[in-house]
Parts: C-alpha cells; structure tokens; sequence
C-alpha cells in the first residue's frame, strides 16, 4: 500500500543503531523527541544497557531509512583516488564532513606531450600585426584626410600614420556610400578607422577641407550644432560608449562648432533630453537607451542621419539588442523615405545612409546582423583590397567570413602561454604567478585576471585584498613592511577602499550598498613593489562604481591587478596592459580573443596566460595555437610546478640585490601549502568568508556548463572533479553539502551540474545560438540548462547590472 501521507506504526528494532534515521511528518516537537529519544538509544545500546519500552522512538512518524553509513560503491571513477582525503567529522549531527586533502597528492598526470615545453625563448615574435603603418611611406593626408585633420592627428593626437584597417576604411568611407563591413582584429585601431572619415565627410560639407584654414577657425561654416543629428554610433556597453565618446571629443577638440553626446542607460534622462534640445551632430549611444528616447523624446530627430556605426556588432547581438536596432534603423528608414527639406539639400547631406557594421570576430550574430542593417555592403579588411559590393549585407558579411575566419587571430606579437594546473592547485597558482608577475617593480605595469563569474571575482578579491595571518615570516614581505608601519600582525582588517571621486551612497535600488572594489594586496606586493594595488570589477556593480574602479585602473600610476569578469573583455582600450591571464578559460574562442586582444595593442608588446586543467581541457591547447595563427604563432606552455616554485621561493628584499633563500622559503612546496591552509582557515572560521567561497564554487561551476557547444567537448562539467576543486575555493565541505544561502538553499549535486552535458541529440543548436557563438551541431536537449543559464546571465547583464557583461 502506498504510505503518502500515512502515518504508520513500526518498530525499529531489526535496524542497526548505526543507521540513520529521517524523520518526517508529525509536529516538529515529536520529531526532535523522537531524534533525541533515539541518541539516549544510541548512547546506552554503546553503555550495553538493554532497550526499555520507553526509549522506544515514537510512531507517529513516516520514516524513511537513508544508507548513507552504509559503505557503498564510489558514484563516479575517482581517477587517482581520494583515500588520502582525511574526512573529519567533529559532531556529524550538526556540522558537515570537513574534507583535508593534500595540495601535492593524488593529482592527475598532465599528459607528457603537453607538459613538454615548446622552446620559444630563442624565436622572436613576429612583427605586430596591429601597428601603424611606417609614418614616411603612409601619412594620412594622400587618403583623403583634410591638411587640418591630418596635422590636428599628428600635432595634437601623436598619431602620426594610420593602421592598415585605418588606411581601407579611410579610402573607402570616402570614395563612395555603400555600406561597408569592417572587420579588424583587437588593438587595430578601428574607432577611428570609422570614426575620421565621417567626420571628414562633415566637415567637407562645412566647407571644401581645402578652404578651412589651419587654426580650423572657420565658425562661419554651414554647419553647426544646430544643423541636426548627422552620425549615430551604436556601442553595445555603457562603459564602450564612454571610450568612443572620449575619442571623439579630442578629434572634435578645434573643431567647437561641431557638438558630440552620449545617451546611455547610466545618467539621468531629464539631462541627456536637455542636451539633446540644444543640439548634437554626433551621438554616441547604447541601443537600449536610444530607444527608450526614441519612443519619449520628441525632440530627438533622426531624419538628418547620414551615418549610422554599430561598433562590436558581435556583442550587440550577444546581448540581445536585436529589437532595439531594428526599431532604431525602421524609425532611420521612416525618416529618410519622407521627402528631403530644403534644409537637408542646403546642408549638401548625401542622398543615402551609409551603414558601417564593425566587428573583430565574425559569429553567427554578426551576420544576423548584417542582414538586418546592411544593403550592398563592401567589406573592408587590414591589408586587403576592399571587396566589391554583395547584394546584402549578410552575404558580405558571411561570404567574406567564411574567407577571413581563418585569418581572424590575435594580435601576432602577442606572447601567449598556457598551464596546465590540477584543480587542487589552481589558487596557489595564481597566486605564485602574480607574485612572480609582480616580484619587482617596472617589470609589468598592469595585470587583468579573468573570471568566469562576479561570484567568483568576489570571493579572488577577498582572498588577495586580505593580510595573511598564519604564514612564516621569511615568506611575507608585506607583512614585514606591514609591521615596520606599526600595524597590528595578526589584523585582518583590509586595506579596501573606493575609487577616487566616488560618492559611496547606494542607488535608491539597491538594498545594500557595493563593497570597495579597490584594495592593497599583501600577499601578492613584494618588498621591492610594494605599492601594488588590487580592483575588481564585474556587471553586478553599480554603474558608477564600475566607471570610477575602471578609471582608477586605469589612471594609477601604480602597478596594479584587475580581477574581472568578461565585463571588459569587449572593446576597451586600457592603457599598458601588459599582462592578461585566463584563470578561467573563455567561454567561446571568440571570448578568447578579445579578452586578450586587452594587451598588444597598436603594434604593442603584451602576454596572455591560460590556466587549464589536466584532462578534457589540454585539448583546448589546439584552439590557443589556432587563435595564434598554427604553427606560426607563439603559444608556450609553462609548467605549474615552476611557476609555484618561483612565486614561493625566492624573495628579494629591499637591500638586496641579489636573492636570499632562507631556509623555510627554499620548501617552496610547503609555502605553498601553507598559503593554501591560511585561506582555508579564513573560510572555515570567518562565516562571510566561507559563504563567498561557497558561492564563487557555485557559480563557477554553473558557469562552466555554459561554455559553446563546439568547445564542450574541452569543458566538459561531468569531467570536473568538485572535490578537487572545492579546494581551489579554499573550501573544506564536500561538494554535495553546499547550500546557497547559509543552508536550505540550492545544493550542488552531481545532477545539477550535469545541465550543460554533452547529452544533445546533435541536431539542436543548443546553446551557441543562444551565446550567439561561433559553433555550431552538437547540443541539443542536454544544452538546455546551459542554454537557460546562458540567458540568465544575459538578463542579468542587461537588467540587473545595465547594459552590460556576464555579471
Ligand atoms: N594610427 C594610430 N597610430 C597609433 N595608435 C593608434 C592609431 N590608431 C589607433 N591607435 C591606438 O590604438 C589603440 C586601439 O584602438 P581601438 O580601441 O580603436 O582598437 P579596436 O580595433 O577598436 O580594438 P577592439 O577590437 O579591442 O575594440 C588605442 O589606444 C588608439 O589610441
């Protein structure tokens, strides 16, 4: 008979006491006396004491018997065995199995060909692919550039010949107004690339450029802030948004008549309206926003747009803004159908909009993109002729793609290098490598560490913001400064703070206000570059803060590290990144590219490291050669034992030139275990500790089921050991004991991972459509989860944490 919801009569009395019982039904009150009654069993059954009729537990229950002291079979293969694990159980009753395992055993085997070092010491990079021309064999004036722009780039802007893409699209934009489609790598210049020859074509139609003489004083010109909106730039990030608005306003710097703004989803509408009534000629603009004011500002009047620039197509579409952009180019449609006024044909506009469509990688979004946007369209590429025009703007865009994708590389003077790093020792890893990064000043300026997810940025953080507690003397520099400063050893108080310029009130929004996002950071800071400094930035931080931490990143005159989620994977030009690791592998190759496409810009130098694990993910190996550029490119693997051993050994002092090993620094290993078991402590006795390392493990390996679908097969969610990588989040609890939330939440089962798997029937498309990737097959039902993951972290992006990135 079926016992739902029965309350059944039984004796326990063939069960071992060793069983565990779970009561369930009844008052609460009968089951905690039922729970107690059967202890006092327990206890005297251990005291030999018979059972009495008394002790017997109470019936009123539907029990149910779990086996899980039974010793069962292991659910999954442990590759190299966990018996060394020492599972600790103070008070099984109340606190959950603590796991202790050792950071140098029973880790699997990199495989040897991987492990091997490529020797690329000897071999120069190639030279940069993303440089300016030779100043002498191609200034800016023979491609049409006016006297007065070409003198203001090289005068005011110290730019003194153009990038390849610069030299196509210049040309081009010039010559006629087809549509065009500009695909460039990172770092190549292509703001200006569309950006000079618009604003050459405007101010031809101030004046012949030839007529306008030098000081660019000609404020009698036919053109000024009130002659309309003539250009519309559409940029999918606030912060992106910002960036060509500041490129502009130095362009426009002696050219006052010609007024530029930005309307964005971060500032106050009532003021951008304002700024709108009194007139711009080129507006910067978020898709969201712009058409928000399109539908509420009567004021705001496209009908003199002559150019329209969706800049980083790829993301506009990742993110969504498909409707936006469609309604943005109906209403452009609308206008320009209505006949022309005799205002337009005074101001001499050209007849046709000309649509540019730029793009550093070519996903299936772009030419989504293209089809919806682009008639006719050229498609313009570095070094290459320009194509002729396509009937439409998607057969540009792919048949061109299909030609280019291959040729779609990073940056050929970037140094790239990969480590493979069991789970266990993927914290102090990082760790190391920073603190090797950083050993000495001068030697690199600027650092960018990717995460996969803001939890997990959260949790990096607070890990490298705090002040070590535990770690022998001779291997803490900063402490010994710490200490020469007069501060307290043992204080855990950090050092954080916010960004210069930043009111910290919290958004009438939010509930609780955004912790500092900028901090020192003891453990990594070495005697002999002490002032190194700590930021981290991810979508879920309010607007202002993630514009003054960027900035503060930026400005500092200081060495400093950047944790960050792919928020500023996307377009952003920070100055003198020299360094950007991957600690979490990108999500797509496409992701790839950009995130490193953050160094080795404009023909600068710049190296990219990527952690990744043993096992599925040293396949990845293929896909950084690839992005590389095969064969040619330069991708080197480092060995996680070296690193370590060099960020924990040697530490130079101040006075000394030349190294000093102590004898404790020279056990490089138990450094490193000991680094390790301090921030294991930290999470274990400081309880917001231990919830943010909780919740970055979560979150990351939800994350980690949303890679593409033509990259699953590396990233593979079922092949994650969680016990292993607990560790790296300086937990102890055991994967399955989880919860969100300090208890009752969510738990991280096995099941609840497996989302992401590889179950796809391989017709779906699963969730690389959804990421808008480059991939394709695969996928399937077993993609949902990650599809449904996917476009919650898109909503978040796009809701919670404004117009932007993976928060
Ligand atoms: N002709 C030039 N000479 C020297 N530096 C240049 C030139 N053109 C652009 N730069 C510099 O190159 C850097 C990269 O420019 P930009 O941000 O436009 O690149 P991008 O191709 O849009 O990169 P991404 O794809 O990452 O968005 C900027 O710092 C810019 O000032």
């Amino acid at each position: 008979m079926a016992d739902d919801g029965m309350v059944m009569n039984f004796s326990i009395g063939e069960y071992s006491l060793g069983t565990k019982f779970v009561f369930k039904g009844g008052r609460w009150k009968d089951r905690l006396q039922a729970k107690k009654s059967l202890q006092r069993r327990r206890e005297r059954r251990s005291r030999d004491e018979p059972l009495t009729g008394s002790n017997a537990v109470p019936t009123k229950f539907k029990e149910t018997v779990s086996n899980d002291e039974v010793p069962r079979p292991s659910r999954r293969q442990r590759l190299n065995g966990d018996q060394h694990m020492h599972s600790r159980s103070h008070n099984t009753a109340t606190k959950p199995k603590e796991v202790v395992s050792s950071l140098f055993t029973y880790n699997p085997k990199v495989e040897p060909s991987v492990a091997a070092q490529t020797k690329l010491e000897d071999i120069s990079p190639p030279d940069p692919s993303n440089a300016p021309l030779p100043a002498s064999a191609s200034p800016f004036t023979p491609l049409g550039l006016s006297l007065f722009l070409s003198t203001h780039l090289t005068q005011n802007l110290s730019l003194t010949a153009p990038t390849a893409i610069q030299k196509a699209a210049i040309t081009q934009l010039l010559k006629d107004d087809s549509d065009a489609f500009i695909q460039a790598e990172t770092g190549s210049g292509k703001t200006l690339a569309y950006l000079l020859p618009i604003l050459q074509r405007i101010l031809a139609l101030s004046k012949p450029s030839s007529e306008l003489p030098a000081d660019g004083a000609d404020k009698a010109g036919k053109l000024n802030r009130s002659s309309g909106l003539l250009a519309l730039i559409l940029a999918p990030t606030r912060e992106l948004t910002h960036q060509i608005s500041a490129v502009l306003t130095r362009l426009l710097r002696p050219l006052p008549w010609l007024v530029a703004g930005t309307v964005t989803g971060g500032a106050t509408k009532n003021h951008e309206k304002s700024r709108i009534r009194k007139g711009i000629n080129i507006l910067v603009a978020t898709p969201g926003r712009l058409a928000d004011h399109l539908e509420n500002t009567e004021v705001l009047d496209l009908s003199s747009v002559r150019w329209l620039v969706l800049d980083e197509g790829d993301r506009l579409m990742e993110l969504g803004f498909e409707e936006e952009i469609k309604a943005i180019l109906k209403n452009l449609d609308d206008r320009q159908g209505k006949k022309r006024t005799g205002r337009l044909e005074i101001l001499g506009l050209p007849e046709k909009r000309t649509t540019v469509l730029c793009s550093a990688t070519l996903k299936m979004g772009v030419h989504r993109l293209g089809e919806i946007s682009l008639k006719d369209a050229v498609h313009i590429k570095a070094g290459a002729k320009t194509s002729t025009p396509s009937t439409n703007g998607q057969d540009a865009v792919e048949k061109k793609g299909q030609e280019t994708e291959k040729a779609f590389l990073a940056p050929a003077q970037l140094k790239q290098s990969y480590i493979v790093v069991p789970p266990k020792q993927r914290l102090v890893t990082l760790a190391a490598l920073l603190k090797r990064t950083f050993a000495r000043k001068g030697l690199v300026m600027k650092a960018i560490v990717f995460f996969s997810c803001a939890d997990s940025v959260d949790f990096h953080f607070e890990v490298f913001a705090r002040k070590e507690a535990h770690l022998p003397k001779e291997t803490t520099p900063s402490r010994q400064n710490s200490e020469s400063n007069g501060r307290s050893r043992e204080s855990e108080k950090k050092d954080t703070f916010y960004p210069k310029g930043l009111t910290t009130e919290a958004s009438p929004k939010k509930t609780k206000p955004d912790l500092p996002t900028v901090s020192s950071t003891p453990t990594i800071s070495s005697p002999s570059n002490p002032s190194l400094t700590l930021h981290k930035l991810h979508g879920s931080l309010e607007q202002k803060l993630r514009t003054a931490t960027l900035q503060s990143f930026t400005r500092s005159p200081n060495p400093s590290i950047l944790l960050c989620t792919d928020v500023a994977s996307r377009g952003l030009d920070l100055p003198n990144i020299d360094l950007v690791i991957e600690y979490d592998p990108p999500f797509s190759s496409d992701d790839h590219l950009h995130r490193v496409g953050r160094t080795a810009r404009a023909g600068k130098e710049g190296r990219a490291c990527c952690f990744l694990m043993p096992g599925p993910e040293e396949g990845y190996i293929s896909i950084l050669r690839l992005c590389a550029g095969g064969d040619s490119g330069y991708v080197k693997g480092e060995d996680a034992e070296t690193v370590m051993k060099k960020g924990f050994t040697p530490q130079i002092t101040p006075t000394n030139t030349k190294p000093t090993i102590t004898p404790q620094q020279d056990k490089w290993d138990s450094c490193a275990t000991t680094y390790q078991l301090d921030i294991e402590r930290w999470v274990l006795d400081d309880a917001r500790a231990g919830e943010l390392a909780k919740r970055a493990f979560i979150s990351h390996v939800r994350a980690y089921a949303t890679h593409v679908v033509a990259e699953r097969g590396f990233f593979d969610v079922k092949a994650l050991h969680l016990g292993h990588l607990a560790k790296a989040f300086a937990l102890r609890d055991r994967p399955g004991e989880m919860g969100r939330g300090g208890g009752g939440g969510e738990k991280l089962g096995r099941r609840r991972v497996d989302g992401g798997g590889d179950r796809g029937d391989g017709n779906g498309r699963g969730g690389d459509e959804e990421r808008g990737g480059s991939g394709g097959g695969g996928g399937g039902d077993g993609n949902d989860a990650a599809r449904k993951m996917h476009r919650k972290m898109m909503e978040q992006a796009r809701g919670g944490a404004g117009e932007f990135n993976i928060g």
